[in-house]
């Protein structure tokens, strides 16, 4: 005892005297204990210490962050969820659900409950320093915002306004002749090839714009090389669009908050000198600095302000300024243009890339029955300079076949994959039985809700197929297993925060396949080894951190009929 004594007050003396002449040990030791007591709470009695998930995960958050810096979150989330099951711990403070009535409770709400507002991520994709309906995060700043247009993007609008004018239809013709124009001769077959990924954003860029801003303001890049020349010049460089210091590792950007504002005030300021500097020299300039599509959004919305048009576009919903009398919450034009110019962003790449994962499988051998299957179930199709009427295009979009392979591609190819982060409300609440007190993140990741699910991805997760079969209801038995499928497809998100566009996207989508299948058979074309100049297939990081079909160029034949 005596023994345990004196060593114990020589320990003690050793570590004082230490101390005293290490001053930076003063500062260490404390620190380390901190942390220790820290990582001893994060793990045995926080409330989410039940949950399971890597212990590392569980005690700092730096371990989710490196696999936000390695793009790695989703694969990671994808794994985590195949070990531990539904609910899983991501970090200290963060959660991931997979199951539907999880996803209900956090996107949609629960009985007089709304859903959770939206976690800091979102408040990236402001423009001009202005929020807009997807930045905004509480329901307050968002709900007006969304019922100013909610009825511009509602189905019967798009099938009215597309039976009226046929704008989308119109576009879909010159996908056709963009391919006869610009396609090359292919010495492996009919036909001529094209590089369809910027082919397909040309498409959903068009269409957007068109919608957003009216026909006679859309960008029409399919049409001729000299239209938009930006556009065409800056497609290699795509990720130049979105200012890409902000958009990649998005979700890091998130734990580093006030470097982003930093960051944004810069950008502000030196716009703001630019404006200035631009006006002395040219007093009409609608210049504004910053990208091609910050110029084309808010030079439409200066000019729609001054010259109102009669056509029927969400520029003019924005504009209209009727938000239930709260004067203080109508847009300015800088607010209008952030709105619609996050339309052209959520609305480009999301349905452009759709389409290419569509194309490219489509256009492999074992998948050429599909072609054949959709091109005889279509009806008969009038020429592009003329409208579908309401019927025909509600045929094309109720085909079986054609949403077998539209809806087998979203589930597989998510074009949004990633966590859609939500914070829990004060107060705290319960999900799946277990209680997160307020400002936990708690989300799902696109891709695991629609993976998990599917009986092939528990027995071997890498091999996930691409097989639209499994949307077809050929028994009786089979009928249930689909509606489960439906519920399950969250690739469009879902509730008040769920994608706007989702009509939109879906009618572009199927008009466009309708026609490339009744006019072409589309094969892969990468015999020799063509330099694709592009390589988005793989580096795209905005709001996706994983690079689908990383073999394919991008290069299909399209062999006429
Ligand atoms: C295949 C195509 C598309 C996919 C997969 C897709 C996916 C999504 C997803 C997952 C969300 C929810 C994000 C969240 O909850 O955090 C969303 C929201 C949104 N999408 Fe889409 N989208 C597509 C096409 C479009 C199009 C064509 C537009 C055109 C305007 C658009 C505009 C928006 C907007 C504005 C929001 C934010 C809605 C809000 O916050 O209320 N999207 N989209």
């Amino acid at each position: 005892m005596a023994i345990f004594q004196l060593s114990a007050k020589l320990g003690s003396s050793i570590l004082l005297g230490s101390i005293a002449n290490h001053p930076l040990l003063a500062l260490l030791i404390p620190l380390f204990a901190y942390g220790f007591i820290l990582a001893v709470y994060r793990l045995f009695f926080s409330p989410l210490s039940d949950v399971p998930g890597p212990k590392l995960a569980a005690v700092t958050r730096l371990w989710i962050l490196y696999q936000d810096y390695r793009d790695q979150r989703t694969d990671t989330i994808i794994d985590l969820h195949r070990k531990y099951g539904p609910v899983v711990r991501l970090g200290p403070n963060e959660v991931s659900f997979t199951s539907t009535s999880a996803v209900k409770d956090i996107y949609t709400g629960s009985g007089r409950e709304s859903g959770f507002p939206k976690g800091f991520l979102y408040a990236m994709f402001t423009h001009y320093g202005r929020y807009n309906m997807f930045s905004s995060l509480t329901s307050e700043a968002h709900s007006w915002r969304r019922r100013m247009i909610a009825s511009s993007y509602s189905l019967t609008n798009i099938l009215n306004r597309e039976a009226s004018r046929g704008d989308i239809w119109r576009t879909v013709g010159e996908y056709v002749q963009y391919v006869q124009r610009e396609g090359t001769e292919s010495k492996n077959g009919p036909g001529r090839s094209i590089d369809i990924y910027p082919a397909n954003i040309y498409f959903a860029c068009d269409n957007v714009s068109a919608h957003v801003f009216g026909e006679e303001r859309g960008t029409k890049t399919l049409g001729s090389l000299a239209d938009n020349a930006e556009i065409k010049l800056q497609r290699d460089s795509i990720d130049d669009w979105y200012v890409p210091t902000r958009r990649e590792k998005i979700y890091l950007w998130t734990d580093f908050n006030f470097a982003l504002r930093c960051f944004e005030a810069f950008e502000r300021t030196t716009q703001k000198v630019f404006r200035v500097i631009q006006r002395r020299v040219d007093p009409d300039s609608k210049y504004i600095g910053g990208t091609f599509l910050h110029n084309y959004a808010y030079k439409n919305m200066r000019e729609l302000k001054d010259r109102p048009s009669l056509e029927l576009t969400v520029a003019k919903n924005l504009l209209s300024g009727k938000v239930s009398g709260k004067a203080s919450e109508v847009f300015d034009e800088f607010g209008a243009a952030s709105e619609s110019m996050d339309h052209m962003l959520a609305g480009m790449d999301t349905t452009s890339d759709t389409l290419s994962f569509l194309l490219a499988m489509l256009s492999l051998p074992e998948h050429y029955e599909y072609q054949e299957t959709i091109r005889n179930s279509l009806p008969d199709l009038p020429s592009f300079d003329q409208p579908l009427n309401v019927a025909d295009i509600n045929q094309i979009l109720n085909n079986t076949y054609l949403n077998s392979v539209i809806k087998e591609t979203l589930l597989i190819f998510p074009a949004i994959p990633v966590t859609l982060p939500r914070v829990v409300p004060s107060g705290g609440r319960v999900v799946d039985g277990l209680w997160l007190p307020a400002g936990t993140l708690a989300s799902s990741s696109v891709r695991a809700v629609n993976l998990t699910f599917l009986p092939e991805f528990e027995k071997n997760p890498g091999n996930v197929q691409w097989k639209p079969s499994r949307w077809l209801i050929e028994s009786g038995a089979d009928k249930d297993r689909v509606q489960e499928l439906e519920r399950r497809l969250w690739s469009f998100g879902s509730g008040g925060r769920g994608c706007i566009g989702k009509h939109l996207a879906l009618t572009e989508m199927s008009l466009l396949l309708a026609a490339i299948l009744a006019n072409f058979k589309i094969r892969r074309d990468e015999g020799d080894a063509l330099e694709t100049p592009h390589s988005h297939w793989t580096c795209r990081r905005s709001f996706r951190d994983i690079a689908y079909l990383q073999d394919f160029h991008g290069f299909l034949r399209f062999e006429p009929l």
